[in-house]
C-alpha cells in the first residue's frame, strides 16, 4: 500500500470513530458555526505576492519539521507578514496536527485560514467551519468525481471556499466543476515524494481561468514563484521554507518583503 492508500484507511477509521463519539448536531453548536467566513480567493487575486503559508509540525517525507513553536505565535506571525492566508494541518497521525491548532489560528487572526486535512467525509467539512476554518481542501488523488461534486457543495453551502488539488492532468481533468473556488498543483506526488516545480508549469495551461490558480509545495525561494506567476498562477503554498525555521513569521515577512522588491 502506499502511504496515501494508508493515510486515507487510517482517515476512514478516525472519522468513523468520530462520527459516532460527536454527532454533527454538536458540532453544529459551535459559536463558530455562525460566523461570516474570509474568502481566501479574493485575497489571493488582489494580491501582488499571493503566499499561503502553512503550519506543519512534520510530515512523513520529512519527519520532524518543527516541533517547538506555539501556533498562536506562528499564525500572528504570518498575519503580520503579510499572507493572503494561513494552511493549518489538521492531521494528527502524520503531520503532528490537531483541530486544536484550527481553533487556536482562528482565535489569533482574522485572515482566511485553509483547514489542511485529507476529507472524504461531509462530517470533516462540518468540523472545518465548527473549528474556525474559512477554506476546505479536496485532494483529486484520493476523490472520485461525484465526490468531488458533494463534499465541494455541502463547502460551499456552509459558505466554505474550497480549493481543489491535483497532480497530474487526469485528475485536473475529472475534477473541473463549479462549485471549486481555487484550483491547487500539488508539486509533491503523494505517493512518492518527488517534488517538481514543473508540475505546475505543465498543468497550468489547462486550468480554466475562472479558477484562481494556486501552485503548492517545494517553494523555497523568489526566484521560483516570479517564473510561476509567469504560467498564471497566484497563490503559492509555502510550509517547510518558513516552518524549519525558529520564526516562521519573521521568515513569511523577509520572503514576502523579497517579494515586493
Ligand atoms: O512544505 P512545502 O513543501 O512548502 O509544502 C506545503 C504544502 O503544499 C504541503 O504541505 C501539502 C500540499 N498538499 C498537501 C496535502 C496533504 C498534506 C500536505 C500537503
Amino acid at each position: 500500500m502506499n502511504i496515501l492508500d494508508k493515510i486515507v484507511a487510517d482517515k476512514r477509521k478516525e472519522v468513523d470513530l468520530k462520527k459516532s463519539l460527536i454527532p454533527i448536531s454538536q458540532l453544529e453548536t459551535s459559536v463558530l458555526m455562525k460566523r461570516t467566513t474570509a474568502s481566501l480567493a479574493a485575497a489571493l487575486r488582489k494580491s501582488n505576492t499571493g503566499i499561503i503559508a502553512e503550519h506543519k509540525r512534520r510530515s512523513p517525507s520529512k519527519s520532524v519539521i518543527n516541533q517547538n513553536l506555539n501556533v498562536q505565535d506562528v499564525a500572528k506571525g504570518y498575519a503580520d507578514a503579510g499572507v493572503c492566508g494561513m494552511s493549518v494541518l489538521t492531521d494528527g497521525k502524520y503531520f503532528g496536527g490537531s483541530l486544536d491548532d484550527l481553533v487556536l489560528a482562528r482565535a489569533s487572526v482574522d485572515i482566511p485560514l485553509l483547514r489542511k486535512e485529507f476529507i472524504i467525509d461531509e462530517y470533516q467539512i462540518m468540523e472545518a467551519k465548527a473549528y474556525g476554518a474559512d477554506v476546505i481542501l479536496l485532494i483529486a488523488a484520493i476523490l472520485s468525481r461525484e465526490e468531488i461534486k458533494t463534499l465541494s457543495e455541502s463547502a460551499k453551502s456552509l459558505g466554505l471556499e474550497v480549493l481543489l488539488e491535483v497532480h497530474n492532468e487526469e485528475e485536473l481533468q475529472k475534477s473541473i466543476m463549479p462549485s471549486l473556488d481555487m484550483l491547487g498543483v500539488n508539486n509533491r506526488n503523494l505517493k512518492t515524494f518527488e517534488v517538481s516545480l514543473d508540475t505546475s508549469k505543465t498543468l497550468s495551461e489547462q486550468i480554466p481561468d475562472d479558477f484562481v490558480k494556486v501552485s503548492e509545495s517545494g517553494i523555497s525561494t523568489i526566484g521560483a514563484i516570479q517564473e510561476l506567476k509567469e504560467f498564471g498562477y497566484q497563490g503559492f503554498l509555502i510550509g517547510e521554507n518558513f516552518m524549519k525555521t525558529d520564526d516562521p513569521g519573521a521568515s513569511a515577512k523577509i520572503f514576502i518583503d523579497g517579494l515586493k522588491k
